[in-house]
């Protein structure tokens, strides 16, 4: 059974004038649990608004859209979002951070305690228990996000461009973080991103967004074991074949142009 199914899905907003803005046309996908999925597109093609749609933010003007066979018609506490400012409160500390989204469940007290350390230990940060968010760098509170969201234990864990404000540096360490913690615990994961690369080494299939409307031009199969190198032959063949489809390869130059 599909985890997500979406079926000739469209989405319109109206514009400032008021005229109708085709965002999303005909958007058909399944997603299996426990997959690991990228929205992939360049900026304004609708990754986003399809997020927001199976997240149940937004509502769909046309066609069909269900989570565990039940249409989604709001956000639901078992399917947790992760965006690119982090969401973290400045008033309480890291360990306090995590807890809170425990408490939003209904899990309190030492039990929650023992929880937010076991997924602060997960992502590294046991020591920084008592640090405030101002005292951290980016990367760190970005995996502070990620053990408050993981500690809740979703089922559906949507992330959209959570990486993008941080260092290359930083943002490769995160992904070899939430791979592992994906191998680990297998939640279905929804990844928006516009950078390429990512979307190949991360995902197991990388839906290619054009705009205009925005539509699901491709779906990308990447049969990689992971983790995998970086510098993995399977995994640059990969990544050409989706520089391909956004035409920004240029076909006469050596295999290793771009
Ligand atoms: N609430 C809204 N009202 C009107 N238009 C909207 C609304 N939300 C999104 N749009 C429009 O829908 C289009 C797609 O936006 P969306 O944010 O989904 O794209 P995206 O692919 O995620 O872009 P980016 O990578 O820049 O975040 C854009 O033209 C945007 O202006």
């Amino acid at each position: 059974m599909a985890k997500i199914a979406i079926k000739n899905l469209h989405k319109s907003f109206q514009d400032a004038q008021g005229n109708q803005l085709d965002v999303l046309t005909d958007i058909t996908i399944t997603v299996a649990a426990g997959e690991f999925l990228c929205l992939l597109g360049p900026s304004g093609c609708g990754k986003t608004t399809l997020m927001n749609l199976m997240a149940g933010f937004e509502q769909a003007t046309k066609g069909s859209l269900t989570i565990d066979d039940r249409p989604v018609t709001g956000p639901n506490p078992k399917h947790i979002t992760i965006f690119q400012d982090y969401g973290l409160f400045p008033w309480r500390n890291v360990l306090g951070n995590v807890v809170f989204g425990l408490e939003a469940k209904g899990i309190r007290g030492a039990a929650a305690r023992k929880k937010a350390e076991e997924y602060l230990e997960l992502v590294g940060l046991s020591q920084f228990a008592g640090s405030f968010p101002s005292q951290l760098s980016g990367g760190m509170k970005q995996r502070v996000a990620i053990a408050r969201a993981l500690a809740v234990e979703p089922d559906i864990i949507f992330m959209d461009e959570p990486f993008a404000a941080l260092d290359a540096f930083t943002r490769y360490r995160l992904q070899d973080e939430v791979l592992r913690i994906w191998l680990e615990k297998k939640p279905t994961i929804i990844f928006v991103t516009h950078d390429i690369d990512e979307a190949v080494y991360l995902s197991q299939r990388v839906a290619i967004m054009s705009p205009n409307p925005g539509r699901i031009k491709k779906i990308i199969e990447i049969k990689l074991p992971r983790p995998c190198d970086r510098g993995d032959a399977g995994l640059i063949a990969y990544r050409r074949q989706v520089f391909r489809e956004f035409e920004l390869i240029h076909e006469a130059g050596s295999d290793f142009a771009i």
